[in-house]
């Protein structure tokens, strides 16, 4: 059971140590988390489409490219009220997908196609797109871009490659170069943001991204979907590069796709390395985060005080490239670190905006330049 939705699922034997994906069909009971925070996602960008008047609940039509159990969509139509397609190409998922859909009673509501999910979103149309699958969802972006009329949501836990620990499989998958940095959660999340817009722009629509999180190996990103070549040009303003100085920690954007860039650190001369094509807007939008918020009180989620701190955590994280971590400068400056909240009191105090952000416990977000930063760091730690 999660959330008010009943699920069949391959039990593996209990002697059995395999992990879900050796499983005949799908099943990870650790992402109930992940699929709480889509259905009140959901739920909130629904409401949305219907406060414009111009379609009902029923007409909204979601669907769950790679369904495995069915559970996303099951919970979806059961649990947001609209019609939901749940897709897998595995003939064992496609039995198990449409006893779920009786069990829960959801004939009317739910249906369970078998087919290669970019057949499928080839050709049909949804206004919610849920692309959820193994790894990387990098070679699906182009059918879903295609498909998604409203919103699109996308899964990567292909980190590594995201994150540039693997490096040729990441320029690969994403035709981007990342740079493994301590900051490598973020890089990962704007490196898909960027795979994203581009291949949303080739089909003639921009993206707004409502909300975003990376938490441990799993990339979440939910996009609202403006059609028309206005949207598009708008959307490709927000790529660009980012230049990291592994000398001093300086950190900072480049906006655009043709560019120009120097190889010195205007921080301390040192020589620069470079990281994109990469997403550098806003990777959430704090009024969709209180939506989202709000809509934890309208469905009963097993995960919902977690769900809350996350989002919470989103909403208010200062939403700008890249953030820093308060231990790895201490460390290099051999300075001892004080509590993350006091340290971004001083930032604050010292004129600057600056933030904790959902990324990692000791992460910080500031406009403050890293001299500046290594300054207030030492000036605690007296
Ligand atoms: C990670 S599981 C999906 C998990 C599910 N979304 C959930 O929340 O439990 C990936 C599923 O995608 C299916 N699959 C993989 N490639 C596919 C493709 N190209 N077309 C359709 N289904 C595919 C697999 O059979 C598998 O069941
Ligand atoms: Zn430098």
């Amino acid at each position: 059971m999660e959330g008010t939705t009943k699920v069949l699922v391959p039990v593996p034997p209990p002697d059995a140590n395999f992990p879900p994906s050796a499983a005949p069909v799908f099943y990870n009971p650790e992402m109930e988390l992940n699929r709480d925070i889509n259905v009140a996602a959901t739920a909130a960008f629904v409401e949305r489409l219907l406060s414009k008047k111009e379609i009902h609940r029923e007409e909204i039509r979601y669907v769950d490219a790679f369904s495995a159990s069915g559970i996303r969509g099951l919970r979806i139509a059961g649990e947001v009220g609209i019609h939901a397609t749940m897709n897998d190409w595995s003939p064992e998922a496609f039995e198990l997908i449409k006893e779920n859909i009786k069990i829960n009673g959801l004939e009317e509501k739910a249906q369970a196609t078998r087919k290669n999910a970019n057949v499928l979103l080839h050709e049909q149309r949804f206004h919610i797109v849920d692309v959820d699958p193994f790894g990387t969802p990098s070679p699906y972006l182009d059918a879903a871009a295609t498909s998604a009329h409203s919103m699109l949501s996308v899964t990567a836990t292909d980190t590594a490659p995201l994150c540039g620990a693997h490096l040729n499989s990441g320029i690969r998958k994403y035709a981007a170069v990342p740079l493994n940095t301590e900051y490598h959660s973020e890089m990962g999340l704007r490196v898909l943001l960027g795979a994203c817009a581009r291949e949303l722009a080739k089909h003639e629509k921009g993206m707004l991204p409502l909300l975003s999180h990376v938490t441990r190996h799993y990339v979440r990103t939910y996009l609202e979907v403006l059609p028309g070549t206005r949207h598009a040009d708008r959307t490709l303003k927000y790529m660009g590069f980012n230049i990291h100085c592994p000398r001093c920690g300086f950190r900072g954007p480049v906006y655009g796709l043709a560019v120009h860039i120097e190889r010195e650190c205007p921080a301390c001369g040192g020589l620069t390395k470079i990281a994109g094509p990469l997403w550098l807007g806003p990777y959430k939008e704090p009024e969709f985060c209180n939506e989202v918020i709000s809509e934890l009180e309208a469905h009963p989620l097993n995960t919902k005080d977690k769900v809350r701190k996350i989002i919470t955590f989103c909403r208010d994280e200062l939403d700008i490239p890249m953030f820093y971590d308060q231990h790895v400068i201490c460390k290099e400056l051999g300075a001892s670190a004080t509590g993350i909240e006091s340290f971004i009191e001083a930032l604050r105090a010292s004129g600057f905006e600056a933030s904790r952000t959902h990324f990692s416990g000791t992460s910080f977000k500031t406009d403050a330049p890293i001299s500046e930063i290594k300054n207030i760091i030492l000036a605690l730690s007296e």
